[in-house]
């Protein structure tokens, strides 16, 4: 399997409601996302990704496409497809009258999971719920109703693991742990596609990156590339306290940060450091200390998903 997910021309569109018009909510989107990668998708408020996770799960009902999971297409072998992927959604409800124990059997038994091919004591044990397997859903802590969601999408042991928005208002330590488990199951050769808007952590997790907007796909890159894209690097200069900036070299732009240092941005493939340092020494800057900073995954974001 060189692809876990395929999907080709995926349209949905929301029929219109009342006063509000029909929506477009994804328009034609064209994805590979490949067997055993961390794959991050992401896109501002609004641009399509829950509604492309729900389509995948089976939730939501595509308008147009070719949706093929695991090798699977979904309108062909829906049984099949829905088999390969796993779920862990972003709400948090959940009957409060199940136990874990209880919450993982059902599910398994919704997936058709004979008893024996179960793991719900190792689901428990991976999540860290051993000593909570017997307690109501209603006394478990948000972290703990989170971990459950986690198991509850491994019930069926899937090729593929979704999760939506997983560290959404958790604690350090929760986010640790499930990025922990999420490592760990993807060196066990599972594909794991996250939504986030942690965009630090899509850079720190993900193989793969694809950015949509507006129901479009903006880019899909390899991390490391799609952070070498850029055209901006930043020196950041200590001056020793505030003085006359000289005029730059047409492209580079100072802004003073809170901290007292003078920050110059620039596109290196114009302008090169040496020439900018020249003319703030020209313009009489003193130079105490230099650093420079590479681009981070918010500043391409906030590139690609600019509205021209
Ligand atoms: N059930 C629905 N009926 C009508 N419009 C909808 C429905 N669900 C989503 N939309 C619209 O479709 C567009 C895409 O929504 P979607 O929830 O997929 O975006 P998103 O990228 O997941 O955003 P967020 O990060 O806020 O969750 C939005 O304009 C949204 O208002």
């Amino acid at each position: 399997m060189t692809n876990a997910i395929e999907i080709s021309g995926l349209r949905k569109v929301y029929a219109a409601q009342g006063n509000a018009p029909a929506k477009e909510a994804l328009k034609g989107v064209d994805l590979a996302i490949p067997a055993g990668s961390i794959f991050g998708l992401l896109g501002p408020n609004g641009a399509g990704k829950s509604t492309m996770i729900n389509i995948l799960a089976g939730l939501v009902n595509k308008t147009a496409g070719k949706v093929e999971i695991w090798g699977f297409d979904q309108d062909v072998n829906p049984r099949q497809s829905r088999a390969a992927i796993g779920i862990m959604p972003q709400e948090l409800n959940m009957d409060p009258f199940f136990t874990p124990r209880a919450s993982l059997e059902v599910q398994a038994g919704l997936y058709g999971v004979a008893k024996a091919d179960r793991w719900t004591d190792e689901l428990l044990e991976l999540v860290g719920l051993t000593d909570q397997a017997n307690a109501y859903a209603r006394n478990l802590s948000g972290g703990m109703r989170r971990r459950l969601l986690l198991a509850k999408a491994l019930v069926h042991r899937p090729h593929i693991l979704v999760l939506d928005e997983p560290t959404a208002g958790v604690d350090i330590t929760l986010r640790e742990m499930l990025w922990n488990n999420v490592r760990k199951l993807n060196e066990a050769g599972m594909t794991i596609i996250l939504t986030t808007h942690y965009l630090e952590e899509a850079e720190e997790m993900c193989d793969e990156i694809a950015i949509i907007n507006h129901g479009e796909l903006v880019v899909r890159q390899g991390t490391r590339d799609l952070l070498a894209r850029t055209d901006g690097k930043t020196l950041v200069l200590d001056t020793g306290g505030r003085v006359d900036v000289p005029s730059l070299p047409e492209g580079a732009r100072a802004d003073w940060r809170a901290d007292g240092r003078l920050a110059i941005t620039y596109p290196p493939s114009t302008i090169r450091a040496d020439a900018l340092l020249d003319a703030l020494r020209a313009g009489g800057v003193p130079i105490v200390d230099v650093a420079t900073e590479q681009p981070d995954l918010e500043d391409v974001f906030v590139e690609m998903t600019r509205d021209r």
